[in-house]
């Protein structure tokens, strides 16, 4: 079994929880009501700010530039298409400028982002590996679904279609080849580092859908 399977059998427990999650139910059926989605996004929009700088430091900490290449097109990504969805919908749903930028973060969300700074602060290749991959496979997981039809309202459509395009796909493939290429290759401390952050990243991304509709 690769690495990215072992650690996604680990964690099923919080994996499936995600991908069978109200919110992931709710926002295919265009059913997700609009105060919802509001804090999610907005508490999200804080998790996308850390989660670019983690990848800065997947792109500084890459042992090759084929390796950094892609991160730095995937935030290329995250910068322009997705950070237009969130001023489109933020728009849409009335959020103020204050709350776009310093929302009263919520406990996942800053849980999160000590994830990140964490990680970041490792400087280790795998352990940044590790919670970008869930962040992305985890999206696809849920967002993957053949066949399904899109919700009406762009603000759920973009969301889905953000996150099971080709080119998305396509970036999750290559991120868990790529931390089970790192993985092979680490010794056990670099295995089990990985490993922890791994998990760290399912249990929060689970209580983050949880915590929206608290
Ligand atoms: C909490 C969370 N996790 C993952 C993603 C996918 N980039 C996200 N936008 N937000």
């Amino acid at each position: 079994m690769s690495f990215s399977d072992e650690l996604r059998r680990d964690n099923a427990r919080d994996w499936d929880a995600c991908v069978d999650h109200r919110f992931v139910r709710e926002i295919f059926a265009g059913t997700l009501p609009p105060e919802v989605m509001r804090r999610y996004l907005t508490q999200d929009y804080q998790f996308i700010d850390r989660f670019v700088a983690l990848l800065g430091m997947a792109i500084a900490t890459a042992d090759r530039f084929e390796s950094r290449i892609r991160f730095a097109q995937f935030a290329a990504m995250i910068t322009s298409d997705e950070n237009t969805y969130f001023q489109r919908a933020f728009d849409t749903l009335g959020v103020p400028d204050a709350e776009r930028r310093h929302p009263v973060l919520t406990a996942p969300t800053a849980g999160f982002q000590t994830l990140m700074k964490d990680a970041a602060d490792s400087r280790d290749y795998g352990s940044c590996l590790a919670v970008l991959t869930v962040a992305e496979w985890l999206y696809l997981s849920w967002a993957d679904r053949a066949g399904e039809k899109l919700p009406v309202d762009f603000v759920h459509a973009e969301w889905i279609t953000l996150h099971n395009n080709d080119g998305f796909r396509s970036f999750v493939t290559w991120l868990r080849s790529e931390l089970d290429r790192v993985g092979a290759t680490a010794d056990t401390a670099g295995r089990t580092n990985a490993a922890a952050f791994f998990r760290r990243a399912a249990t929060l991304e689970r209580s983050f859908f949880d915590h929206i509709y608290e």
